[in-house]
């Protein structure tokens, strides 16, 4: 069988590598090995080249990519920068993005990974719109600050497990700037459903009684339940309202007109797209600060003295926010040294050649960017978790730089989430000191996730 899908998939020109089993491929090895699994295949790949001179050449020449069969389609990954590059730049030449089918089917055929080309741009510029540098001075940053300063009081004198409260965190928290005041009256019923949504657009698309995928398709009628009756009593009330919802219904003033059914897949990309790397990252960096006090003490310094300039009541606006230069930091640290985003996944619209190798069409890409937040030309002793490397700006705008993505579908969402990032961790290093209860465990790959739980134990500061 192994023998039978290598000459299955034998093509001329294709990049190195083995398919593995037929079906499975090779979706065991990658995801028990994880990171580990590029690495090997790599290793692999050098160790044949001893035998082939041409094989050698081209792996020089051409960087890392090799092909595999993972997560149900043959996929190429590439862990080579300048490809990577390429790839996340030119959409346009028939390189979009290549997610599963239980992700598109559940959040929804106009959700913003879904469309592409002049659909894609017109989704994007209604997205845009919502979450510009004006809206976040003028409506969202005032309603983040009310949202943290609420979900983060009572913590004390508890243990709680910050990867729970993050994850709460970051739905309750984009689902007030949606849904402003409703969102209260709805949020308790929403959160179950929005949680079973996203475990069923990570499961295999098997519709029956029971799967997560099932679970997750009924999760999204129910959620598509809700925002109808939402936007219903919107227009029935003709009340004004401030928020993302309020916007969107009020074409008069909007550029970007959309169909309630494209209101609604909207709603659910802001929803998906910011919870898991927001919680993730804020409960990565509690983690990171836990274990290393230096950073804590600087970064509290640095909210210590936002705070004496302002009455307990004040809220943090843009300038606070701009004059956080060492909590972005942390929190670009962070990104890199947990990996919140491994890769993005892209598939082909027709066969085209990637640095000298084919790809057929309907092919995935793996854009495996990991690697890179590890280079030590990059980031000198890249292990070592160092905010002060980012205090260097040019670091930021630096070309491999593939924590947000890139190109044409960069992170819309990037200054909105290191806005709620920024305004966590104001309140949390301000008002509380924590330590960690111990024993809990973290896995980093596919996804970073403490699988019990991360429990720590906090006290007022
Ligand atoms: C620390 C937080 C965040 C990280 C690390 C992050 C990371 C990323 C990455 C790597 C991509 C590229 C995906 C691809 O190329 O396929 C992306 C796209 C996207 N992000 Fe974020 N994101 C963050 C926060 C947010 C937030 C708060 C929002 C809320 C609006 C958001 C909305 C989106 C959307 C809608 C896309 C798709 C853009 C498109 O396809 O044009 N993200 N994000």
């Amino acid at each position: 069988l192994l023998r039978w899908n290598e000459v299955r998939y034998r093509k001329k020109g294709l990049p190195p590598g083995t398919m593995g089993w037929p079906v499975f491929g090779e979706t065991t090895e990658f995801l028990r090995q994880g990171p580990n699994f590029m690495k090997n295949q790599r290793a692999r790949l050098e160790g044949a080249v001893n035998s082939s001179p041409l094989l050698f050449a081209s792996l020089l020449m051409y960087g890392n990519i090799f092909k595999s069969h993972i997560l149900g389609c043959p996929t190429i990954v590439s862990m080579d920068p300048e490809l990577n590059r390429y790839i996340l730049m030119n959409e346009g030449k028939g390189l979009v993005p290549g997610y599963p089918q239980s992700m598109l089917d559940i959040l929804g055929n106009r959700n913003i990974a879904a469309v592409h080309g002049s659909t894609h741009k017109y989704m994007r510029g209604a997205l845009l719109a919502l979450i510009s540098p004006t809206m976040i001075r003028e409506q969202l940053l005032p309603t983040i600050d009310e949202f943290m300063r609420t979900h983060l009081s009572f913590w004390d004198t508890k243990i709680i497990d910050i990867q729970q409260m993050t994850k709460e965190m970051a739905l309750l928290s984009a689902l007030k700037q949606i849904a402003g005041a409703d969102s209260c009256s709805i949020s308790q019923a929403f959160m179950p459903e929005f949680f079973k949504l996203v475990l069923g657009t990570l499961s295999l698309p098997i519709a029956l009684p029971g799967t997560s995928y099932r679970r997750g398709v009924q999760a999204r009628k129910n959620i598509i339940r809700m925002l109808r009756q939402l936007i219903e009593g919107r227009r029935a009330s003709k009340l004004y309202h401030q928020d993302m919802l309020g916007r969107l219904l009020r074409t008069e003033e909007n550029k970007y007109k959309l169909t309630d059914e494209e209101i609604i897949d909207q709603i659910i990309t802001i929803l998906y797209s910011g919870y898991e790397t927001v919680s993730t990252t804020s409960m990565m960096a509690v983690k990171y600060l836990h274990d290393h006090p230096s950073v804590l003490q600087e970064l509290r310094k640095e909210h210590l003295a936002i705070r004496e300039k302002k009455r307990p009541e004040d809220p943090i606006d843009l300038n606070d926010l701009k004059s956080m230069c060492f909590t972005r930091a942390v929190i670009f640290e962070t990104s890199r040294l947990a990996t919140i985003v491994n890769g993005v996944l892209r598939k082909t619209t027709k066969e085209m050649e990637l640095n000298r190798f084919v790809v057929p069409k309907g092919w995935r890409i793996y854009v495996y960017t990991r690697e890179i937040n590890y280079d030590p030309f990059l980031y000198p002793d890249p292990l070592s978790f160092n905010p002060w490397r980012w205090l260097d700006k040019s670091l930021e705008s630096q070309k491999y730089l593939f924590i947000f993505g890139g190109g044409t579908r960069q992170c819309p969402g990037k200054e909105l989430g290191i806005a709620e990032i920024s305004t966590f961790l104001h309140y949390f290093v301000t008002r509380y000191r924590w330590e960690e209860v111990g024993g809990d465990s973290l896995m980093k790959f596919p996804r970073v996730e403490a699988p019990n739980g991360l429990h720590i134990r906090v006290s007022s500061h």
